[in-house]
């Protein structure tokens, strides 16, 4: 069994629809919590989060659709008229059809008004905004979101997205799908996102990261039990502890990567690749390489081992060559990364092929090598060995030999390929996706389009290598091999105007 150590809180479980609404109904039937009470807790929660970043808040609108959300909307603007703000309601579909406790909702939020501060509209028709206000708070739709945004639900959204004003979502922006993170026709663009009892995975993809803005996570009494179900989950530096450098007291002691990579032309992966993995501490790292190309291994990396295999004029990797590596592979106890500039020649494909069918050691395979894997029409894969596959979305549609699609899409394809292969993927692109035998993904929340550059995918190939050849398991060195990308690009935002570069994320 491939061993996986990521263990993620449970303020990271990304739920979906289905699951958000399974546990609300459990914890209600099974917890006789009714859900009255659990509006409470969420829209008190909202309130309070937003009263500690605005002191001074005059007037609100808020747009309500008629389900649970709306009520979420209705406890924040009774706190917030406790505290002297004014409120303009305005609900979509009126007010004769509204989900129970948004109806109780609305009558206690009447009894508080003591001063007239509050103007309803009852349809969006004649709504008319006031002159000044702070916020809009979107309370139209929640996981409710059954089909496409149409009439004025639609025309409400429009309208926000157009004005000055920050929108602050209740539960998820309206209009956005909880699951897949694709706007039904519209999506309200929120500046932050109040989610309840659990983040939603749609989120992290396709459209959702712009639309949600900062997500704020307002727990909800939900027994943990009920989302043992959820498998996909935020990948984030406040529960993630990256790596911190020990000397070993010897060169093999701490950490050994073997990287097997190089034809004629395509060096400069390696060389990256290299660089990037030397810069984690590993004690030694051993390119393995067709000897015609050692000088130029030698001239570029002086801190790296080299050990050339076949004839002086081999350029490339052949089938021949597979078993000297073998024989070099098991000297030491190691990684190995596989691919980087291996070219696409017939047979580098045989010499891949035969590599993988006799190595029992952790391999990680990027670049060329993930194209020969694409070529062979089954993976030869020993049970022993755990492999990490690093694609990017055009290398995984070849994998697959299918398309791939966009993030909600290429999330299932991760999940399901991880668990038929008993094997580990860092599918590149937006979001990085970390996926793994046991159908558990993890999803990045930074914008991951910066390490859209040639150059960044050998950095993070070699992060991923040196992780694993100091120790770390492969789900947990894929997700400090990311999280190390995304440290290096907010320092580099904070400090400098540069555009990054791949070397800057070595
Ligand atoms: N997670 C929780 O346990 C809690 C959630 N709360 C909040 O409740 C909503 C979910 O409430 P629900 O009533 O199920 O759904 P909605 O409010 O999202 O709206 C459903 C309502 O809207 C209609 N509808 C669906 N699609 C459309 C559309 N495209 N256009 C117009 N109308 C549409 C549908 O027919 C229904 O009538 C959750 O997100 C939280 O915000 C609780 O308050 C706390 C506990
Ligand atoms: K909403």
């Amino acid at each position: 069994m491939v061993k996986e150590t990521l263990d993620a809180p449970y303020s990271h479980y990304l739920l979906d629809a289905e699951l958000s609404q399974k546990v609300d109904h459990r914890t209600t039937e099974e917890m006789d919590i009714d859900g009255f009470t659990l509006m409470e807790i969420a829209g008190s929660s909202a309130a309070k989060k937003i009263l500690q970043h605005n002191k001074q808040l005059q007037h609100n609108v808020f747009l309500c659709g008629k389900g649970n959300n709306a009520g979420d909307a209705l406890v924040v603007a009774r706190y917030l008229l406790q505290h002297d703000a004014r409120v303009t309601l305005v609900f979509i579909s009126g007010t004769d059809d509204l989900s129970k406790d948004t109806q109780k909702n609305l009558k206690l939020l009447r009894a508080f008004d003591k001063k007239d501060r509050i103007t309803i509209y009852e349809k969006w028709s004649g709504f008319s905004a006031p002159n000044n206000y702070n916020f809009i708070i979107d309370g139209m739709l929640g996981t409710g979101l059954t089909s496409d945004l149409r009439g004025d639900y639609a025309k409400a959204v429009g309208w926000a997205n157009q004005q000055q004003h920050p929108v602050l979502a209740m539960d998820i922006p309206t209009g956005l799908h909880p699951d897949s993170g694709e706007k039904m026709g519209k999506a309200i663009e929120a500046v932050r996102t109040f989610s309840f009892g659990g983040r939603k995975q749609g989120f992290y993809l396709n459209d959702g990261p712009a639309v949600t803005g900062t997500i704020d996570y307002c727990d909800l009494p939900f027994p943990n039990a009920y989302k043992e179900d959820c498998k996909t989950f935020a990948l984030d530096t406040d529960w993630v502890s990256l790596p911190s450098y020990t000397p070993g007291k010897h060169k093999y002691d701490s950490g050994v990567l073997h990287i097997v990579a190089g034809s004629e032309g395509l060096t400069g992966a390696a060389i990256m690749a290299a660089r990037s993995a030397w810069a984690e501490g590993l004690g030694a790292i051993i390119i393995i390489c067709p000897r015609g190309l050692l000088s130029v291994f030698e001239h570029n990396l002086p801190s790296v081992i080299k050990k050339p295999v076949g004839k002086k004029e081999d350029y490339y990797f052949k089938e021949s060559h597979a078993e000297q590596v073998q024989d070099i592979l098991q000297e030491k106890e190691s990684s190995m990364l596989l691919g980087p500039g291996l070219g696409r020649n017939t047979d580098t494909i045989s010499f891949v092929e035969q590599l993988l069918t006799t190595t029992t050691t952790d391999t990680i395979i990027d670049a060329d090598g993930l194209w020969c894997l694409s070529q062979l029409e089954e993976w030869p894969k020993t049970d022993q060995a755990n492999w990490i596959l690093t694609p990017h979305p055009g290398e995984l549609q070849k994998l697959i030999k299918d398309e791939i699609g966009e993030g909600h899409q290429r999330l299932n394809t991760v999940r399901k390929l991880c668990q038929e292969n008993n094997t580990t993927i860092l599918s590149k692109g937006m979001p990085g996706i970390i996926g793994t035998p046991s159908r558990k993904c993890y999803l990045t929340n930074y914008n991951t389009n910066y390490f859209a550059r040639a150059g960044s995918g050998d950095v993070l190939a070699g992060k991923v290598s040196a992780f694993s050849a100091l120790g770390l398991a492969a789900d947990e060195s894929c997700a400090a091999a990311l999280l190390n990308g995304q440290q290096k690009l907010s320092s580099l935002q904070k400090d400098t105007n540069k555009i990054p570069e791949p070397t800057d994320f070595i």
